[in-house]
């Protein structure tokens, strides 16, 4: 066959691949990044295909489709199609999402899978939004996007995530099949906080994580270990899910992780006969909660459904909003005029800025530093400038105001 013969052959084969289509979005193979490469030589085709990103029965619709496109075509004997094993190398790892916000809860089935996918959903209106469930006591989220595994690995052996609508999915509840017993007991941790650190993201903007439900190990230990802008609190208004969020949001600030606010879910009912809103819970105990409520989400169907990346309901895209308001204010540090602000500064330069400002002060006066270390080191640093030992230092007290901000307030003795 002649080398015009053969790029024929080519082209009639990719212009039959191009009408099959993704079955998730309008795309065609070659647009969603499905084809990696096309050979076609005396009258035999290879179609290596890239298809990791797809669930199973998804990944063998695609190639059904596919080989019945390219066997049609004029001149085709045989036709097969390879998968071939992505490299890590163009994805991202958990370092490099601009924001990650973690959706919490105080006891489970209360929302927190469904806000946390919803919100995910919102926020992919208009970021680059990967989700991950790591919820090790009930990965609900594969159910709730109708997303399955299997999981793949890239050729550095990362997992690769599944995904749906252009938005990146990872879920202890995709690899279950493989190693139930993984998730339970003191190994949840370790086999979480592997797939945490090593997912090879596509997605680069924001990571929304659903914490398992509760304050244990595991959710104080994957809040620390990533820079999380802050956690979203999903609670109902029943009095004691409000009492038992209220002591939540605490315990997370005395982790030093921030909140970024609440979200009442089921706040309410409208009658599906009458259109009429009714309370689902009698007490109004929302007065407890110390954090701003976000949104408050009514009970409906509507929220049953299986929520599309970019495409939610209303209470949900409002949700979306309220979020994005909240980490970028969240990032902003309420500075007193008077504090010192040794962010961005050498070594040298950061022990010169407190001196000069301290050794001006008089005793009782109060000082105020913002740093991009934890400040606890400066205590002894201080203690020497006032001649006076660190304990003497009535109030210390060091807050981490944003993943990379922290402020010290104390007071000279
Ligand atoms: N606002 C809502 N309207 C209607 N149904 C809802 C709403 N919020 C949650 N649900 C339903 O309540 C059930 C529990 O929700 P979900 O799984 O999100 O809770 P959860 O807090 O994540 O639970 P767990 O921690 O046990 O996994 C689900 O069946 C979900 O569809």
């Amino acid at each position: 066959m002649t080398e015009n013969a053969r790029t024929t052959l080519t082209d009639r084969v990719e212009a039959q691949l191009r009408k099959v289509r993704d079955p998730k979005a309008d795309l065609s193979v070659f647009e969603a990044g499905f084809v990696e490469n096309v050979v076609a030589e005396d009258g035999e085709v290879t179609v290596e295909t890239d298809l990791t990103s797809l669930d199973s029965d998804t990944s063998n619709q695609v190639i059904e489709a596919m080989l019945r496109a390219v066997d049609d075509v004029d001149g085709v004997e045989s036709v097969h199609v390879e998968s071939a094993t992505p490299s890590s190398e163009d994805r991202e790892s958990v370092e490099s999402f601009d924001h990650i916000v973690a959706v919490a809860s105080a006891k489970g089935g209360v929302g927190k899978s469904t806000t946390a996918t919803y919100l995910a959903c919102a926020l992919a209106a208009d970021n680059d939004v990967a989700l991950f469930d790591a919820d090790i006591h009930g990965p609900n989220v594969p159910g709730l996007l109708d997303v399955s595994g299997p999981v793949h690995s890239s050729d550095e052996g990362d997992p690769l995530p599944i995904r749906t609508d252009g938005m990146d999915v990872m879920s202890v509840g995709l690899m279950e099949d493989g190693a139930p017993l993984a998730w339970r007991g003191a190994m949840a941790h370790d086999a979480l906080d592997d797939l945490f650190t090593n997912t090879a993201w596509r997605n680069d903007d924001v990571l929304v994580v659903d914490l398992p439900p509760g304050t244990g190990d595991v959710v104080l230990t994957t809040l620390q270990e990533v820079p999380v802008d802050g956690v979203v609190v999903v609670t109902t208004p029943f009095h004691a899910s409000v009492s038992d969020t209220s002591r939540t949001v605490e315990l997370f600030r005395d982790n030093d992780v921030p909140v970024l606010g609440t979200v009442v879910n089921m706040a309410e009912y409208v009658c599906d006969c009458c259109g009429e809103p009714n309370d689902l819970f009698e007490d109004d105990a929302l007065g407890d909660l110390d954090a701003p409520v976000l949104a408050e989400l009514p009970f409906t169907h509507e929220l049953q459904g299986t929520p599309a990346p970019g495409d939610v309901p209303e209470a949900m895209a409002d949700l979306g909003d309220a979020v994005t308001e909240s980490i970028e204010t969240a990032g902003e540090v309420a500075v007193p005029d008077h504090a010192v602000d040794i962010r961005g500064l050498s070594p040298e330069a950061r022990k010169d800025r407190v001196r000069e400002t301290f050794t001006e002060l008089d005793s009782g006066d109060e000082f105020v530093l913002v740093s991009d270390r934890d400040p606890n080191p400066v205590g002894p640093f201080l203690g020497r400038l006032a001649e006076a030992p660190r304990e003497a230092f009535d109030p210390f007290e060091v807050r981490r105001a944003t993943p990379d901000d922290w402020v010290l307030e104390t007071v000279v003795p």
